[in-house]
C-alpha cells in the first residue's frame, strides 16, 4: 500500500512550495493524477519515485518511509519495489531487449532469471522481441518494453509518467490495459500521471490538479 502524508516540495532557488494532497493506494489499487502542463505532475511523480527528496512529509510503501532513505539504501529499495515507466523510453542501445531487462534486475541486486524475463515479455505479447534492439522498434513497441522492464522485479508500486501521450487511441488503450492488468496480477499499486484525458475512465481513483491549487 502506498501512503503519502503532508508531502511538500520546493525547488532550490524557487519561492514556490508545492503542497500535495495526501494519497492512499491499496495493493492492486489504481490512481490517475491528471493535470495541465506545469501543474506539478512530474514533480509529484519524482517524489513518489524517490528521485526527489521531499521538503516535508512522508512517502510510505508497505510501511517503509522511503523518503527517509538515502544513497545505496534508497537505490536498492527503489530497484526492488518501484517500477518506473517514463514517457520517452530510454534504453542501452547496444544491448538487446532481453539484456536491457536483465540490467534492471542486476541494478536492484537481484540474481539473473532468464525465465522470468522471458515470461514477462510473453505477458506483454513480446516473445519475438527478446533479441531485437530497442532503437529499431516502433514507439508503441518501445513503450511495451519499458513496461516489461518496470515489471521484471515484481514491484509493489508501478509509477508511469505520461505513458500514453505519444500513442494513438488504439495503442493508448492497449498500454493502459496492460499496466492495469499487470499491476493487478502483481498486487502492485499503480499510479499514472498524465494530461491524457482518454485515461480518466480507466482508474479507480482520480486526482485532478486542475481542480485544486497545490502551490503557494
Ligand atoms: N528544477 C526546477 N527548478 C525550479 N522549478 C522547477 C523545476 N522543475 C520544474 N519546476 C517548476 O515546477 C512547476 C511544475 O513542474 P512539473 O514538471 O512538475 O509540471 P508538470 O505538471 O509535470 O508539467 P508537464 O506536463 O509540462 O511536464 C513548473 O512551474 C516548473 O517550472
Amino acid at each position: 500500500m502506498l501512503i503519502t502524508q503532508d508531502l511538500t516540495y520546493r525547488y532550490p532557488d524557487s519561492s514556490t512550495t508545492f503542497r500535495f494532497p495526501d494519497l492512499r493506494v491499496d495493493r492492486a489499487g489504481t490512481l490517475l493524477l491528471l493535470g495541465p502542463s506545469g501543474a506539478g505532475k512530474s514533480t509529484w511523480l519524482h517524489l513518489l519515485a524517490g528521485v526527489l527528496s521531499p521538503s516535508g512529509g512522508r512517502t510510505e510503501l508497505d510501511g517503509v518511509d522511503y523518503a527517509a532513505l538515502r544513497g545505496s539504501k534508497l537505490d536498492r529499495f527503489r530497484g526492488r519495489n518501484i517500477g518506473l515507466v517514463f514517457q520517452r523510453p530510454y534504453f542501452l542501445e547496444a544491448l538487446t531487449v532481453l539484456e536491457n531487462l536483465a540490467i534492471a534486475r542486476r541494478t536492484a541486486g537481484l540474481p539473473p532469471d532468464r525465465e522470468l524475463l522471458q515470461s514477462t515479455l510473453h505477458l506483454l505479447g513480446m516473445d519475438d522481441y527478446a533479441d531485437r534492439h530497442p532503437g529499431r522498434l516502433s514507439v508503441g513497441e518501445q513503450q511495451r518494453v519499458t513496461i516489461a522492464r518496470a515489471l521484471v522485479n515484481r514491484p509493489q508500486l508501478i509509477l508511469a509518467d505520461e505513458p500514453t501521450s505519444a500513442l494513438d487511441n488504439r495503442n493508448a488503450a492497449r498500454v493502459s490495459a496492460l499496466l492495469r492488468e499487470r499491476a493487478s496480477e502483481l498486487g502492485a499499486a499503480l499510479v499514472v500521471v498524465t494530461h491524457d484525458e482518454r485515461l480518466r475512465g480507466d482508474f479507480r481513483q482520480v486526482v485532478d490538479l486542475a481542480q485544486q491549487s497545490i502551490h503557494n
